[in-house]
């Protein structure tokens, strides 16, 4: 279903995974991602992401993430057909995907937009999550008031499309409340591999 916010292409879909194929899936990921913490740049300096990560995509999906270049890792067996499923549901083409490890609810992702030149200008990206519940959070660049708050529960789909990036950064915030593992697979293609 599409979710109304000024400037954004969103949709969104609770339950695109049922819960067993859900778990099945974060449990597989678990194992089969090579985690690993990557350095950000903020403000200049190369910090360690407060989560674990990893970027997964064909071999000539070459992306650039804060400032540094990431080649892909292959696809772990687990992910080709969700993959394929997502292609063949939203007639995209996804050729890399970054999966994001949140540890607990000290681990986040801070205001960014998914704009790297990579993505093209309107950048179609598909977020799958898995595991505990977290809060997503939208908001508009220029005007604060428009906003969003999402809880991405485990199996749930949203995508992001159109001017979205342009007009809206977005984050997951840490939380005090105790939260297990969060598993979130953020789906792309990089249109001019290099
Ligand atoms: O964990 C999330 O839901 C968001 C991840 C994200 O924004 C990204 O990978 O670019
Ligand atoms: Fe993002």
């Amino acid at each position: 279903m599409p979710l109304a916010l000024p400037g954004a292409q969103l949709t969104f879909d609770p339950h695109w995974l049922d819960a067993a194929a859900a778990r099945s899936l974060f449990d597989a990921l678990m194992l089969q991602v090579p985690w690993e913490t990557h350095r950000i740049r903020i403000y200049g300096r190369l910090v360690d992401s407060p989560r674990l990560s990893c970027w997964i995509g064909d071999p000539d999906a070459v992306y650039t993430f804060s400032g540094t270049r990431f080649v892909p890792h292959d696809w772990p067996a687990a992910l080709r057909p969700v993959r394929e499923r997502l292609n063949r549901e939203l007639g995209a083409d996804f050729n890399s995907v970054l999966a994001n490890l949140y540890r607990n609810g000290a681990d986040s992702m801070g205001w960014h937009s998914d704009s790297e030149a990579e993505l093209g200008p309107q950048p179609f990206i598909a977020s799958l999550s898995l595991g505990a519940t977290r809060r997503f959070a939208l908001k508009n660049r220029r005007d604060p008031e428009r906003k969003l708050a999402l809880d991405l529960a485990p199996g749930s789909l949203l995508t992001m499309a159109g001017d979205t990036q342009t007009n809206y950064r977005h984050a997951l915030p840490r939380t005090a409340k105790p939260v297990g593992a969060r598993i979130n697979l953020t789906f792309r293609r990089i249109l001019a591999p290099r």
